[in-house]
């Protein structure tokens, strides 16, 4: 293992945008623009202004690049927090570890985990290639520091302390696959990794994003529950990509702003299971039948329109990151005590009679605080059947994820 210290930065100048926000500012100041890099680069000041109702616009910061990627981050937060909001100093003081850091979605999500103001320490795992990845980006000038760790025996290392896991170790699906083609590989990494999480740290935010999603998140339960560490308000299915999919297309559609636009995604991450609620919409939209039909099949292909665009050369990989990137920052933000987080994301549920279903949630310090039932509620028709014909799909998917565990038990 070697570990690269990059530059600490001082982050204490948020307070200039949260003193604002809570004295001289305390009215609507629409229009308002931060123009300080030192702002800009706190996401917890930035969320500060934006309750207030002031304008962040990224483009005022020039090189700033940080303040520019984390932008849309911070217009989510805009959206989800309309009262004031209290703590205005991140601490860079959560430990997070990329499992299979050196591949297509790990290398720029660890740049974007690597952005963040509330990160203190970012370990890079995979099972070659990751010393460079690591080397490079120690050299950014942000809170972080680096580490890079190579193959099992780095493996216990990279997750000590460790407050937030993410996975997106396995192969990608090539063109003519379905998600599912790709259990017979990714199923063991993903259960092998999980065994090493739950040793090291079982009390860490878990996100799966290794396919097939449906399958892999209750694969990590099992080992988890044979390991005697399940949490299930801490495993997470990383389906933020649907949602951010969702959103993109719905906007360009209507041609609303993107980042007013809100759709809940929920069921599963594969095909037919991704049901996008168009009905739930924010702000409110109106759709045509053939509207509705041509967005939700869009979204629920959205991968296969990547694989065959990339031709053989893997999945969606950038927008995958971005998306990851998002669900980190809101774990971050909520482990932090932002009381007000919302994503959506496949967990252990009672919403349906499955054991697994994704659903918007509410996450705190302790990991989901709430699985936003109401969703379910005043479904269209449309709805109402695709969420029928989805759960055979489903449950297969599940059933296949927990027998394969069982076949093959951990050690305790
Ligand atoms: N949840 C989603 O929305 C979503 C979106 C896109 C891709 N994915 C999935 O994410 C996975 C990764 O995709 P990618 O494009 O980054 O693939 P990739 O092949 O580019 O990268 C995968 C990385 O995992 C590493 N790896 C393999 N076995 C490992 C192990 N045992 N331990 C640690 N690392 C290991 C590889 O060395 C490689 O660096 C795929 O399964 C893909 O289907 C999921
Ligand atoms: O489609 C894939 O195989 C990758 C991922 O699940 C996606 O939705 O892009």
């Amino acid at each position: 293992m070697a570990a690269t210290s990059a530059t600490t930065l001082s982050i204490g100048s948020t307070a200039c945008v949260g003193s604002k926000a809570n004295s001289t500012f305390n009215s609507k100041t629409s229009g308002l623009r931060f123009n300080s890099p030192n702002c800009l680069r706190s996401f917890s000041g930035l969320k500060a202004a934006s309750s207030i109702g002031c304008e962040v616009d990224s483009s005022f910061v020039g090189k700033e690049s940080c303040a520019a990627i984390r932008h849309s981050f911070v217009s989510r937060a805009r959206k989800q927090s309309q009262r004031s909001y209290n703590y205005v100093q991140p601490q860079a003081s959560y430990k997070v570890a990329i499992l299979g850091a050196a591949g297509g979605i790990g290398q720029p999500l660890a740049l974007l985990v690597k952005m963040s103001p509330l990160v203190s320490a970012l370990n890079l795992y995979d099972v070659a290639n990751v010393k460079g990845v690591a080397t490079d980006l120690s050299h950014c000038n942000t809170p972080s520091q680096v580490s890079d760790f190579t193959g099992d025996e780095e493996l216990a290392n990279c997750l000590k302390d460790v407050n937030v896991v993410v996975i997106p170790a396995g192969v990608p699906r090539k063109p003519g696959m379905t998600r599912d083609d790709l259990f017979n590989i990714n199923a063991s990494i993903v259960k092998n990794l999980i065994g090493a999480v739950a040793d090291n740290c079982p009390d860490a935010f878990i996100h799966i994003i290794s396919n097939p999603v449906n399958s892999t998140v209750p694969i990590a339960a099992e080992v988890l529950k044979q390991k005697g560490v399940y949490d299930p308000k801490k495993l997470f299915g990383v389906t933020t990509l649907d949602v951010v999919r969702a959103n993109t297309f719905v906007a360009q559609k209507k041609n609303l702003r993107l980042i007013d636009v809100d759709v809940p995604v929920v069921g599963g991450h594969a095909g037919i299971t991704i049901m996008p609620l168009l009905s739930k919409t924010k702000p409110s939209v109106t759709f045509t039948d053939e509207e509705v039909q041509e967005l939700t099949v869009r979204i629920q292909n959205a991968g296969t329109e990547v694989v065959e665009a990339k031709a053989g050369a893997g999945s969606a990989t950038l927008s995958m990151a971005y998306a990851a990137a998002r669900f980190v920052e809101s774990s971050l933000r909520a482990l932090d005590g932002d009381s007000d987080v919302y994503e959506c994301s496949y967990v252990q549920s009672d919403v349906t009679e499955l054991p697994f279903f994704a659903s918007r949630i509410k996450l705190g310090r302790n990991g989901v605080e709430a699985v936003i039932k109401s969703d379910l509620e005043g479904l269209t028709e449309y709805e109402q059947k695709a969420l029928e014909a989805l759960k055979p799909e489903l449950k297969a998917s599940i059933e296949k994820g927990i027998n394969f565990v069982h076949k093959q038990p951990v050690a305790a």
